[in-house]
């Protein structure tokens, strides 16, 4: 199961962290735009390139210490073609180098429709008996709110094809509690949806005791991610909100389990701008990003036991 080999990403480099790649041209360091303008002037080829050269960077400096990457559709979809074919040369590099990739693309529909996405994202494209990989991430995260017609396409593809889903249970934005936090009798929404995660999960149990269907829980709901984590003991949680949003190390330690397993925490610009942070000069963005990916990860695990296999 594709969660089994995050697992064991994680337990390898001792990191429940991810890098989330969400590259608004404004974090690229000058002197790479400047070499694309120049190649291919102010175009969505420039900066579709310029972004390229960008995650490249960062994914050669971190690959070794940081198990995955979570490219957010939305920032390469904004360049055209030509940012979507930057995701597609991001998630291939990525594997390439031993990460696992969770594309965020928060897709949703209904049968045909979702299938559709499913084949793009997870599996094969079917091109006149020739089956083709479209994108081919490990993982896609996903709006459940459509119900089981959403939800049973993406499944067929994660059984057939060894993938996995997120899908949105309590997300970190302050509006999420709007609607999430509602009650359907005396279980909020987030609670109904994470027992759908279970249930979902039931058809895809990987060997570690987590399924192929986890969940997203914000970092900056701590009592949340408790109250989840001992409620749903096979949803892996995908944990979006961890700096830049406010969320923190002691806060994310809830959504884990005795192993130290269960969670991986998502920093994006966090890491993709620690040079600015840092104020280093631009041409060590990458190893800027690589220092605060370490630091990410020791400030979590300094709250965690020390990540291992279950017994
Ligand atoms: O509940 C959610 C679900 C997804 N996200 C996504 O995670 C990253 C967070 O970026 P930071 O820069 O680390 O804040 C981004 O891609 C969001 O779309 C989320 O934040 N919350």
């Amino acid at each position: 199961m594709s969660m089994d080999r995050l697992i064991e990403n994680i337990v390898k480099t001792q990191n429940p962290s991810v890098v989330g790649l969400d590259p608004k041209l404004e974090y690229v360091p000058e002197f790479i735009k400047e070499k694309k303008f120049k190649k291919y002037d102010r175009t969505l080829k420039a900066a579709a390139k310029a972004i390229l050269e960008f995650n490249k960077c960062i994914i050669d400096e971190i690959h070794d210490i940081c198990p995955a990457i979570k490219p957010q559709a939305a920032y390469y979809e904004m360049y055209g073609y030509e940012g979507v074919k930057t995701l597609y040369k991001t998630i291939q590099y990525a594997k390439e180098k031993g990460m696992f990739v969770m594309t965020d693309g928060k897709r949703n529909d209904i049968g045909a429709t979702m299938e559709a996405y499913a084949a793009a994202h997870l599996g094969l494209t079917d091109v006149g008996g020739e089956k083709i990989e479209a994108f081919g991430a490990d993982a896609l995260t996903v709006n459940g709110y459509l119900g089981s017609d959403g939800i049973n396409p993406l499944l067929e593809q994660c059984k057939l094809y060894d993938k996995g889903i997120f899908v949105l249970v309590k997300t970190s934005n302050k509006s999420s509690g709007e609607l999430q936090d509602l009650k359907i009798g005396d279980k909020t929404v987030y609670a109904t949806m994470g027992d759908m995660c279970e249930k979902w999960g039931t058809e895809v149990m990987g060997k570690y005791g987590y399924s192929g269907v986890g969940a997203v829980v914000g970092a900056t709901y701590p009592e949340q991610l408790a109250e989840m984590r001992a409620a749903l003991p096979h949803t892996f949680f995908l944990v979006p909100g961890y700096g830049a949003q406010g969320g923190g190390a002691e806060g994310v330690s809830k959504g884990f389990d005795k192993n130290g397993l269960g969670a991986i925490v998502n920093s994006s610009r966090g890491v993709m701008c620690a040079y600015k942070k840092e104020e280093c000069d631009e041409h060590d963005f990458a190893k800027a990003a690589r220092r605060e990916v370490i630091r990410m990860k020791e400030d979590i695990i300094s709250y965690l036991p020390r990540i291992a296999f279950p017994e």
